[in-house]
């Protein structure tokens, strides 16, 4: 019977990859990428006729079973290539090769400072017009998980508390953290989402290395 911690552990993958392939690939895929995310805004929006939509849908087919030739058959997991250039290229907020990710270009700041600018098409909509909560939690989550592992404290999120201030309007957004505090293992961060007039969304995180990681990171020290 699969035990979900190995399989966890059996998706932090080293596969020492040279600088050049891994920019080959982001210059392979993160186009291909781009284009289905247009192609997700364009299902949404379209009004062309019945003709049209199912000419669109067969294209797709096609290129669906194009790209299922050859596939991995699970999660992409994260991947580190020779030179320690990591990859979440699965990862939901901003994985270069998801499409569902906004996607996120996340930054950080000498004083430790994570932030990003990023832009919420259509696709994001929760209420009439307005970004979906759970999409402003997923993008807090990357960004607080970011901080913390800038912080040089990574984990996975424990608690993590929202409080929506205000509406959060589709279209260009800020969202940015500071860790706070470490309270034993765990490393508390804490951000919010702004659009052009304020702050929308405030997120305090807590981020716990899981005891499995902890333990390998010990006896790896104490060896
Ligand atoms: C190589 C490894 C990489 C690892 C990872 C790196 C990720 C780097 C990604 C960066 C960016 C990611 C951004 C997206 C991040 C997600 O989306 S993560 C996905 C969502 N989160 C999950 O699925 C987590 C599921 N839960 C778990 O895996 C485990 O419950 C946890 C949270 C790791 C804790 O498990 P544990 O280490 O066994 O905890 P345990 O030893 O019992 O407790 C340690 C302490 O934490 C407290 N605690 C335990 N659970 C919680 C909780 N849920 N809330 C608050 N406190 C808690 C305990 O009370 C205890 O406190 P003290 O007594 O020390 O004061």
């Amino acid at each position: 019977m699969s035990d979900p911690i190995t399989d966890q552990r059996l998706l932090y993958i080293h596969d020492q990859l040279s600088d050049e392939d891994i920019q080959r690939e982001v210059d392979l895929y993160g186009p291909l990428t781009d284009s289905v995310r247009q192609l997700i805004a364009a299902t949404l929006q379209t009004e062309v006729g019945e003709p049209d939509v199912r000419r669109a849908k067969a294209l797709v087919e096609e290129a669906a079973a194009i790209l299922q030739e050859r596939a991995i058959p699970g999660p992409y997991g994260v991947r580190w290539g020779a030179s320690g250039w990591k990859r979440g290229w699965g990862n939901a907020a901003d994985g270069v090769r998801n499409a569902v990710a906004p996607p996120l270009t996340i930054q950080t700041d000498p004083d430790g400072r994570t932030w990003t600018d990023f832009h919420l098409g259509p696709q994001y909509e929760g209420p009439a017009g307005l970004t979906h909560g759970g999409v402003s939690a997923l993008i807090l989550d990357q960004v607080l998980g970011d901080c913390a592992v800038a912080a040089g404290s990574p984990g996975m999120t424990g608690t993590l508390t929202l409080r929506y201030r205000k509406p959060t309007p589709l279209g260009d957004l800020h969202a940015e953290a500071r860790f706070d505090r470490m309270d034993g293992v765990k490393a508390i961060v804490k951000g919010h989402i702004a659009d052009a007039a304020g702050i929308c969304v405030e997120a305090e995180g807590i981020f716990i290395l899981p005891r499995w990681a902890r333990e390998a990171a010990a006896a790896s020290t104490a060896g």
